[in-house]
C-alpha cells in the first residue's frame, strides 16, 4: 500500500537529515516509515502511492478552510503576477494587520514574521527588554516553537522523540526557562513567590494543543492574568494554534482576558509562511525602528502569505463556521468516545473548537505528566488502522488533529465506521502491534 512512499522515504534520507524537514512528519513514533503526498485537495490528501486520506492533520492547524481553498489561490495567483517579495512595505499589510487589530482587544500594534517560533522569539525578547528581568516562565508540554529558550520541557516533536529539553540549549539559557505543570496553580504561585521579581513573562497555550489537546482548568487562565498583574510580568499567549480557531478572534476573545502580548500563527498565514506577534501601544513600541528593541527579516510580511492570509481572514468572517466546525467535532469524537465504551477500550478525549486528540487513559489528561500515561501501544494500534482506512491522523499522541469546513458529514460517517473496526480488532486480538 505504501511500496511508493517507502522508496522516496530512503531516497530522501540520502540528501535530507533523517529524511524530514520535520520531525513528527518521520512517523517514527507509530513505527513505520511516512508517506509522501503529492497532492492535497478539500478534505483530502492524495499520496505518491496513490491512495487517498482522509486529512485531519491539516499541516498541523492552517488548513481551517480545508486544502488548497479555491478563493486562497484565486488570491494568490493574481498576487503572484506582481512579484513575491519586495523587501519594502505594501498596502495589504495594513489590511492584513488592521483585521488582527480589529479582531483582538489586546492588540494595538502587529509585527509580521515567517514563523511561530520567530514570533515566540521575538516577543521574548521584548517581554525581557520592556521588564529588564531574565526569566520566562512556561508550561512542560507546551510547545512554542524550536527557539533555543523553549526547548526546555516541550511538548509536540521533542515529546515525541523523547527530548523535551533539546541537546544543544546551552544551561545558560535553559536556566532562564521556569517550568511548571500545565492547569497546576500552586506551582505557579510558588515560583512567583520564589522568583517573582525575575520573571519577565508567562507564555502559555491557553488551550494546549502540543501534548495532544489538554484544557485549562476553570480560571487558570484567569488565574495567570492575575498573577503576572500582581508581580509586573507579562502574559503571553500563544494563539498560533487558536488564533481564529473557535471564533473569529482567540481564546483570549472567548475568556475575555486580555494579555499583554499574542502570538498567532498558522490559520493568519492561510497555508503560507506567515506568524505575528502583537500587544498594546507601550510594549510593542519597544520593537525597532521604534525602539531598542532588533528584530527583522527578509520575507517579513511577505505579499503572497498576506493575500492568503487576508483570503482566509475574510471568508471565516464572512461564513462564520465556527458552530458548524464544533457539532462537527463533537459529533466525530462523541460517537467515537461511545463506541470505545462498547468495545472496552480505555480511552479519553480532549477537544475545543474543531481541534480534538483522543488519549488511551481512562481520565482525560490534564497536564503532560498524565498524558504520558497514555496507552501507547494501543495509539500506534489506532494510528495504524485508521491509515490503512484512509484516514490520516496526527502520527504523534503529542499532537491535535483538525477538522476543516471541507469534511463531510460522509467523511465524518467513514471515519466512526472506521473507528469501530478498529476497536472491534482491539478487542478480539488484544494488542496488535
Ligand atoms: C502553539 C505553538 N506555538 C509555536 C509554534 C511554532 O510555530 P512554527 O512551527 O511556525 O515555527 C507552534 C507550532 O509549531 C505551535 O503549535
Ligand atoms: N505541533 C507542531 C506545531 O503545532 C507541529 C509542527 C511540526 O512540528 O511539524
Amino acid at each position: 500500500m505504501f511500496e511508493e512512499s517507502k522508496r522516496l522515504f530512503l531516497e530522501a534520507k540520502k540528501y535530507i537529515v533523517g529524511g524530514v524537514n520535520s520531525p513528527v512528519r518521520a512517523f517514527k513514533s507509530v513505527g513505520i516509515d511516512p508517506i509522501f503526498i503529492k497532492k492535497a485537495k478539500g478534505a483530502y490528501l492524495y499520496s505518491e502511492d496513490s491512495n487517498t486520506f482522509i486529512d485531519y492533520v491539516s499541516s498541523f492547524g492552517p488548513n481551517i478552510l480545508g486544502n488548497a481553498n479555491n478563493t486562497i489561490i484565486n488570491k494568490v495567483k493574481a498576487a503572484l503576477e506582481n512579484g513575491f517579495t519586495y523587501g519594502a512595505c505594501t498596502k495589504a499589510e495594513i489590511e492584513l494587520a488592521k483585521r488582527i487589530v480589529e479582531a483582538f482587544d489586546s492588540i494595538e500594534l502587529t509585527r509580521f514574521v515567517n514563523s511561530g517560533t520567530e514570533a515566540v522569539m521575538s516577543s521574548i525578547r521584548l517581554a525581557r527588554g520592556f521588564t529588564q528581568r531574565e526569566n520566562c516562565l512556561k508550561f512542560i508540554g507546551c510547545y512554542h516553537g524550536h527557539y533555543d529558550g523553549m526547548l526546555v520541557g516541550a511538548g509536540s516533536g521533542a515529546a515525541t522523540f523523547g527530548v523535551p529539553t533539546s541537546k544543544g540549549v546551552i544551561e545558560d539559557i535553559a536556566k532562564h526557562t521556569l517550568l511548571c505543570e500545565y492547569n497546576d496553580f500552586d506551582a505557579v504561585k510558588k515560583i512567583f513567590q520564589d522568583y517573582g521579581h525575575t520573571i519577565a513573562c508567562v507564555i502559555v497555550e491557553p488551550i494546549a494543543a502540543n501534548m495532544g489537546v489538554v484544557l485549562p482548568k476553570p480560571n487558570f487562565l484567569k488565574f495567570l492574568r492575575e498573577i503576572t498583574q500582581q508581580y509586573e510580568s507579562l502574559l503571553i499567549f500563544d494563539e498560533v494554534i487558536t488564533g481564529f480557531r473557535a471564533c473569529y478572534g482567540g481564546v483570549q476573545t472567548l475568556e475575555n482576558i486580555k494579555p499583554d502580548l499574542t502570538i498567532l500563527g498558522k490559520i493568519i498565514g492561510g497555508g503560507f509562511p506567515l506568524a505575528m506577534y502583537g500587544g498594546n501601544r507601550e510594549i510593542m513600541s519597544l520593537i525597532s525602528p521604534e525602539g531598542p528593541v532588533y528584530q527583522a527579516g527578509t520575507l517579513s510580511g511577505n505579499p503572497i502569505a498576506v493575500q492568503a492570509g487576508i483570503a482566509t481572514l475574510d471568508m471565516l468572517k464572512n461564513t462564520n463556521p465556527y458552530e458548524q466546525l464544533k457539532l462537527n467535532t463533537q459529533i466525530l469524537v462523541s460517537r467515537i468516545m461511545g463506541l470505545a465504551r462498547t468495545y472496552d477500550i480505555p480511552m479519553s478525549e480532549n477537544s475545543f473548537a474543531s481541534c480534538f486528540t483522543f488519549f488511551f487513559t481512562e481520565e482525560k489528561p490534564t497536564n503532560y505528566t498524565e498524558v504520558v500515561k497514555s496507552n501507547d501501544r494501543l495509539f500506534k494500534n489506532f494510528f495504524l488502522g485508521m491509515l490503512k482506512r484512509g484516514i490520516y491522523f496526527a502520527p504523534s499522541q503529542f499532537e491535535a488533529n483538525f477538522l476543516s469546513t471541507a469534511h463531510t458529514k460522509n467523511d465524518i460517517e467513514y471515519t466512526i465506521n472506521a473507528a469501530e473496526e478498529i476497536f472491534k480488532e482491539l478487542q478480539n486480538a488484544k494488542f496488535i502491534v
